[in-house]
Formats: structure tokens, C-alpha cells, sequence
């Protein structure tokens, strides 16, 4: 479907392109599709921020975030490369997870589907048209505070019933979204029994369980080709502020990680068929006192194919108070990060533009 906007000198002003991404719902989708040759200005990134892609696709074994086989989940070895993994790099891959090849399928081409409905229609589920919070298609991370945006356009799922899904998520994609989710449930509780018990916690009982895993977020990410991929990023630094993330992403590749020996290169993220990869946030590096790491990512725009992520985001409720556990305390350790309420800890990472590893100092002692 053509986008709504179609006179190419209304674009060339700032406020052109804010109304045509933004107010009037077409995404950077819209503009990608209007052949645009050059990047409009409000998207340039800054020297420092842009990303080379230059390494994309050359793998270095020693050099690349670990990818673990869970086909024997309750293997002793699976928990510790897992755990491992999670406290030297902070993200890992998964194959052979339980997730049914079909769900991941089925999302990702809901998630395509979502994204080629007309501008109108994803629209009614931005926050101007909706009496909700819990669904949210926007563009761009956090568009009033940035001062280059980035080449995203979002749907944005807050879990909080199955009734609020029903009548709130979008048809297109609703389904297969939920599906997903509950479908990645065992997983999700298999990898925070294995990463508590590291931390002396013998047993996810109702309490911790609503502290670690009590709400969920998935997002729809759409990536549109970009005329000029060198000059921006798709999603710039920043680490999750969830417990831990389960991303899907397509076979485009993309996603960068801050890590290597020297802790500072980017790696490279490579698709694998059937994976999933896994992401520790920030809720999970308080909780552990800092044992966990939650890393710095980032997403370099494509010059030639659209892609697409689907993250769900694993989160203590809004009004869980999260702070490192008594477990980890217990040997006499000291606290590095002070007790905050987690939906002020959220909404402080929103009102921000993406800025690496800084969300975190909200909760430093
Ligand atoms: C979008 O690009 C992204 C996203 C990410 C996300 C990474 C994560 O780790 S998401 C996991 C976050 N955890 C949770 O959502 C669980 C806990 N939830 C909460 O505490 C609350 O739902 C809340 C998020 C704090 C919102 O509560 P609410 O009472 O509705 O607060 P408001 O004051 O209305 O909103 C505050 C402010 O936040 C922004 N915002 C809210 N939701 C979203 C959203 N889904 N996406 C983007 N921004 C959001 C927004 O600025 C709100 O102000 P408005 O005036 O615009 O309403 C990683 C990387 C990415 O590129
Ligand atoms: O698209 C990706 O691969 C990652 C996206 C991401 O980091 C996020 O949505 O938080
Ligand atoms: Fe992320």
C-alpha cells in the first residue's frame, strides 16, 4: 500500500518528515518506500554512533557469543555454559530450545504482516489513538528526546491478560503473538532456575517468580531497507532493562554486541536457523549485584532487505521493588545497586535517547 504522503518536496522539511513518520503513522517504512536516494537529516547519526559493517559475516570463533544446545536442558553442562555465558558476555544462543519451529515461524510472518498494513491502520495503535498504554506502534526509540532518530518502526505488546490481549492487540498479528509467548514460557523458567541456583537460590517460589519473570513486553521490530545504512543505525546503544530478553530475529543479520577479550569490540550476532538469543537486562544484573551482566547492543540499518526482530522482554512487574537479592547478599558481598521501583527504573530508560550502559547509574549506589 502506497503511503499516504506522496508529494516529494513536502518531505524535505523537518517538520515534513516528523509529520509523515510520526503524526501520520507511515513509519520509516513509509519513507523507505517512497525510493528516498538520500538518508533525510533528522536520521544521521553522529561519527561515533555509525556502524560498520565491514566485519559483518566473518566469524572469529574465539570472537563470537556462545551458542548452546538445550536438547539435554537438565545436562549440568547446559546450566553452566548458560550461566557462564550469561556472566562473561551477557547474551548466548539457543538451539534445540522447545520452542516450536512453527510458533517462531508463524510470529515472524505476523510480524510482516502487521507491518504491510496501510499507514491508517497500524496507526490506530499508536498511544495518540488508543486509551491504552499496553500497545504501542511508534517509530524511532524515544522520537522527543533524540537528537538523531533511528531507522525503526515498532509494535510495542504489554502483557497483562488474556482478555486485554484479545481486545487490545491487532488481529494481524494477536495470535501468533500470544502463541509465542506462552509457548517460550518453560524456557524462560528453565534459564532463570538454572541462573538462580548459581546464585544460591534453590527454588523459584510465587514471590521470586512474580519478582523475576511477573511481566512480559513483546515488541515487533521492522527494519526497512535504508538508503544510506552507513550513515545511522537501526537501534543505537543500549542494554535492556528487563530481567532477561528472548529475541527472534530473521536470517538478515544485523545485531551487534559490545564484548570480545577486550570487553570494547562489536561482535557480531549471526543468525542461526531455529535460534533463539538470549539477552540478560539490567533487572537481572541488579538482582545478581552486578554477577549477571546485562550488555550493551545495537542494530545497523540494511541497504538491501527489510528485517525483523521479535523481542519479548521478560520483566518484574511495574510495582515489584528491585534490588540485589538476599541469596547473593548472604555471604556478606556488599550491595552495589540501591532498591528502586521497577516502573521508575523503566520510565527513566524511556524518557532518555538510547545511551549505552547509562540506564543502569539510576540504580548505582
Ligand atoms: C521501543 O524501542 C526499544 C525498546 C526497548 C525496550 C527494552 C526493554 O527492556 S522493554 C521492557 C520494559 N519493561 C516493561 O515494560 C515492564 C514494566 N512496565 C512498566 O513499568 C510500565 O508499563 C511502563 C513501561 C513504565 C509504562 O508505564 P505507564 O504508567 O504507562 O508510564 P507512562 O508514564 O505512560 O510512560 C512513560 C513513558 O515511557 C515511554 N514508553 C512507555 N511505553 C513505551 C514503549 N512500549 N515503547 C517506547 N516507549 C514507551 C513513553 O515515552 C512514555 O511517555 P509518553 O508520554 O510517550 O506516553 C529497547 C530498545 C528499543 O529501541
Ligand atoms: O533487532 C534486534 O536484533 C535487537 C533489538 C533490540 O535490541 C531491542 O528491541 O531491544
Ligand atoms: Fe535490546
Amino acid at each position: 500500500m502506497a503511503p499516504t504522503m506522496t508529494s516529494p518536496s513536502g518531505m524535505t522539511s523537518p517538520s515534513g518528515i516528523t509529520n509523515f513518520v510520526i503524526n501520520k503513522g507511515n513509519g520509516v517504512k513509509g519513507l523507505s518506500e517512497m525510493g528516498l536516494k538520500r538518508l533525510p537529516k533528522q536520521y544521521i547519526q553522529p561519527l561515533e554512533e555509525r556502524i560498520s559493517t565491514a566485519s559483518f559475516g566473518i566469524k572469529n570463533s574465539e570472537e563470537s557469543v556462545p551458542i548452546i544446545d538445550m536438547s539435554n536442558w537438565d545436562d549440568p553442562k547446559v546450566a553452566e555454559a548458560i550461566c557462564s555465558a550469561a556472566e562473561k558476555w551477557g547474551f548466548f544462543q539457543l538451539v534445540n530450545h522447545g520452542v516450536p519451529i512453527e510458533v517462531l515461524e508463524n510470529v515472524k510472518e505476523a510480524t510482516h504482516r502487521f507491518f504491510e498494513l496501510p499507514a491508517e491502520e497500524k496507526s490506530k495503535n499508536s498511544k495518540e489513538h488508543l486509551c491504552s498504554n499496553n500497545v504501542r506502534f511508534g517509530t524511532s526509540f524515544s522520537p522527543q528526546a533524540e537528537k538523531a532518530l533511528e531507522w525503526k518502526d515498532y509494535l510495542s505488546l504489554f502483557y497483562v491478560s488474556e482478555d486485554e490481549a484479545s481486545a487490545l492487540w491487532p488481529p494481524a498479528c494477536k495470535d501468533e503473538v500470544l502463541e509465542y509467548m506462552k509457548k517460550s514460557e518453560i524456557l524462560i523458567k528453565r534459564l532463570l532456575e538454572m541462573l538462580m541456583k548459581r546464585l544460591n537460590v534453590k527454588e523459584i517460589d510465587q514471590e521470586k517468580e512474580g519478582l523475576l519473570m511477573g511481566s512480559m513486553r513483546i515488541n515487533l521490530n521492522y527494519y526497512p531497507i535504508c538508503p544510506n545504512p552507513e550513515l545511522t543505525v537501526g537501534v543505537g546503544r543500549h542494554s535492556d532493562v528487563s530481567t532477561l530478553t528472548v529475541l527472534l530475529q530473521d536470517q538478515i543479520g544485523g545485531l551487534y554486541v559490545r564484548g570480545g577479550t577486550d570487553k570494547k569490540s562489536w561482535i557480531h550476532v549471526p543468525p542461526v536457523k531455529g535460534s533463539l538469543v538470549i539477552n540478560i537486562g539490567d533487572a537481572l544484573q541488579i538482582m545478581s549485584n552486578g554477577r549477571y551482566k546485562s550488555i550493551e547492543h545495537r542494530v545497523a540499518a540494511n541497504g538491501s532487505k527489510n528485517r525483523i526482530s521479535v523481542p519479548i522482554f521478560v520483566n518484574p512487574r511495574p510495582s515489584d521493588l528491585i534490588s540485589p537479592l538476599p541469596e547473593v547478599l548472604a555471604n556478606g558481598e556488599k550491595a552495589v545497586y540501591k532498591q528502586v521501583l521497577y516502573s521508575d527504573y523503566v520510565k527513566h530508560f524511556f524518557r532518555k535517547a538510547h545511551d549505552g550502559k547509562s540506564t543502569i547509574e539510576f540504580a548505582k549506589i
